[in-house]
Parts: C-alpha cells; structure tokens; sequence
C-alpha cells in the first residue's frame, strides 16, 4: 500500500520531534528512513502506525486519511529492536497473539494452520513449543517478524529490528528479511542509523537531520548528488576537509593535498573526498603511509597521513607501500560545499602534487 504523508509536525515540550515532514512511498517499496540518534525517525514511524499522534500534518496509507483511526485498525506490523517477544508465551502463542486479540478472531484451527504457515515462512518451524528464553536472538528476530506479519498487514514498519544481533547474523537476516518482502511485496518502511544497512537493503533512502528529512533518493542519487553537506558527510565513507576556495579552485593547505577545481564563490568550503577519491604514488612527498591493505585483485587500500588528518586513499594500481613511507597524493574529484550551502563538482587541477 502507498503512504503519503503530509507536513507532519510533533512537539514534546519544546523539542521539535518533526518539523514538518513530507514524505511518498510507493506500493510495494522497500524504503529505510536513515539519521542520525534524535533525528526523528523512531517518532515519523510511530505516527504512521497510529502510536503516536501528529500536531499537524496528515497521513494517508492507501489514499485513506489516516486522521483518528487508531493503531490496531490500520493493519500495520511493527518490529521495534526493543518489542520483545512475551516472555511467557511460547514462539506459537506469541505468533498467534495479534490474531486471538481481532475483533474477528478466526477459528483455532484457521489460527494454528496460520501461524505454522508463518513460521515455515521465517524458516523456524521446529521452534513453536519453545519460549523466547530458549531460541537464539537471529530466531528471536525471525518470530517477532512472523507475529507482524500473522494480522497480513498492508505495510511493515521496522525499528532497528537489527540492532541486538552480531554483526555475522545480522547480515544474514537482513538479507534474508529484503527477500521475504521482494517475495511478499508488502510496503516495508525500516528506521536505522546504519547506512550500510540502509544502502544494503533500500529501494530509496529518506535521509532525516533534526526532524526533517533532508533528501530522498535511491543510494546511486545520494552518493553522486548529495543535496547537503551533511547528506555527503552521512552517505557513504567520506574524509571532511574544510578547504579555501579562491579563484575557481579549493585549496587545502597547510595539509599536503592538491587543489580541486570547482566552480564557487571565493571563501571558506568543505570538501568531501571518498576513499576511490584519493591516489596515492611512490615519491617523495609530505604525506605518510600509515597502513597498506591488499584485498584481490584491486588496488591497495591505504590509510595515508596528511598533516594532522588520516585519509583513506588507494594505491596507484600495482603499487605497494611500506608502514611509514612518504607518498604523493593525486585527488581524482570530491564534492564541496561553500558556506552558502551551494554545491559544486570538484576536478583534478594539476594532476600531481602534495608535498
Ligand atoms: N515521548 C517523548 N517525550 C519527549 N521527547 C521525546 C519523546 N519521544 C521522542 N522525543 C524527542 O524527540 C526527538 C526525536 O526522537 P526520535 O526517537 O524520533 O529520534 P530517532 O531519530 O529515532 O533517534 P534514535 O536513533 O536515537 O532512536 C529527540 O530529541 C527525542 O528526545
């Protein structure tokens, strides 16, 4: 189901949760609101599932304005990292819960032949006697998400449902989680502070800063045309240089950085330069190897110092360093911004340079 949400705004007190929020989902999209802790996302998704109420603005899911329909009748499943299982059910009961509170309750055998379905689903079929105490936290996560799913809700709204899971289970049920809703292809909206997550498993990504969002765009859009400084510092692995910019090019100096040329008014900027950004070669020069990684085929991958500041950077292809070994540095493109916020492309200048 489609969700449109209009100028939505929520006070606590005199903290502005949502200051005006607009947002579009498409049928079936997998979209992650993505954000800093404080953002806002944790209080947009609550009010979308009814949880929390707006001070202004409307929500419509479905084209149906959602104004003073509560919670339980707006057919959403909800998956908070801290909605945990009741603990003194067992994965069967908790799976059948949201269907034996209905209004119309299906029958118990509809109910039972339901919840197995859902758990075949989420590949726990052997799990249903036990309690949550006994499964592991990756089948934890699995069951909460049957439960959403067992009232067959019209969109899946998810709260960090990741974050109590190792990294290596993580990986494998986020996975496993974007198969089941390309499978399903129910609307599913995911709130993270995780950008790989959110890279990993989005159709677009809403990027929220202080209770708005910023930009909305698929990953490709947000790391090539980043709207804001902030939206290029949060997307994507990026070294922050603060630059000066004079005549048509920004400089780095004192750090041992060539110019980038870019098409800004004169005075100070910040630049963004992505790791595949920043080439480092043999020869003297005043930056220093720190670290040199060879993975496969590619490129070395380097920490360099420059200055006071570490630099992710590449080797030049087919070159190795040593800890400790001067380089030059070559800046292949970066994006900057000038003080205005106005944006622009930076372009190598002189191709060699640094130090
Ligand atoms: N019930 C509440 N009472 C008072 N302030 C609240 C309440 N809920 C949220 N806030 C405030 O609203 C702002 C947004 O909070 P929210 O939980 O939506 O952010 P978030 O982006 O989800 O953060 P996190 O990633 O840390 O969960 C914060 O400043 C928070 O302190």
């Amino acid at each position: 189901m489609s969700v449109d949400v209009q100028d939505i705004v929520r006070r606590f007190g005199s903290t502005d949760a949502l200051k005006g929020v607009s947002l579009s989902v498409r049928e079936g999209e997998f979209l992650a609101l993505l954000g800093p802790s404080g953002s806002g996302k944790t209080t947009l998704l609550r009010v979308l599932a009814g949880l929390e109420g707006s001070d202004s603005g409307t929500v419509h899911i479905a084209g149906r304005d959602m104004t003073g329909v509560p919670a339980r009748e707006r057919n959403i499943g909800v998956v908070f990292q801290h909605y945990a299982l009741f603990r003194h059910m067992t994965v069967f009961d908790n799976v059948a819960f949201g269907l034996r509170v209905r209004r119309q309750r299906p029958s118990s055998a509809e109910i039972a032949a339901r919840v197995r379905r859902l758990l075949e689903l989420v590949q726990v079929p052997e799990l249903e006697r036990r309690y949550p105490d006994q499964i592991s936290g990756g089948q934890r996560q699995r069951v909460a998400l049957a439960r959403a799913l067992a009232i067959e809700p019209r969109l899946l709204l998810l709260d960090e449902p990741f974050g109590a899971l190792d990294a290596l289970v993580r990986k494998d049920v986020r996975r496993w989680v974007r198969g089941l809703h390309d499978s399903l292809g129910i609307t599913t909206i995911l709130v993270t502070h995780d950008q790989e997550e959110a890279m990993e498993m989005a159709d677009r990504i809403a990027v929220m800063e202080s209770g708005r969002i910023m930009q909305l765009d698929t990953v490709g859009a947000l790391l090539r045309n980043p709207a804001s400084a902030f939206v290029a510092g949060f997307v994507g692995e990026a070294a922050r240089l603060p630059c000066r910019v004079q005549n048509g090019a920004a400089h780095f100096d004192p750090l041992p950085v060539p110019p980038l040329q870019v098409a800004l008014p004169d005075g100070p900027a910040i630049a963004f330069l992505r790791p595949s950004e920043i080439v480092a070669r043999h020869g003297s020069g005043a930056a220093t190897v720190r670290l040199c990684r060879t993975e496969g085929d590619g490129p070395a991958r380097l920490i360099v110092q420059a200055g006071d500041v570490m630099l992710d950077a590449l080797a030049q292809p087919d070159e190795t360093f040593a800890r400790g070994e001067s380089c030059r540095l070559s800046i292949r493109g970066g994006h900057v911004f000038a003080e205005s916020g106005e944006r622009a492309q930076g372009v190598p200048l002189d191709e060699t340079v640094a130090g």
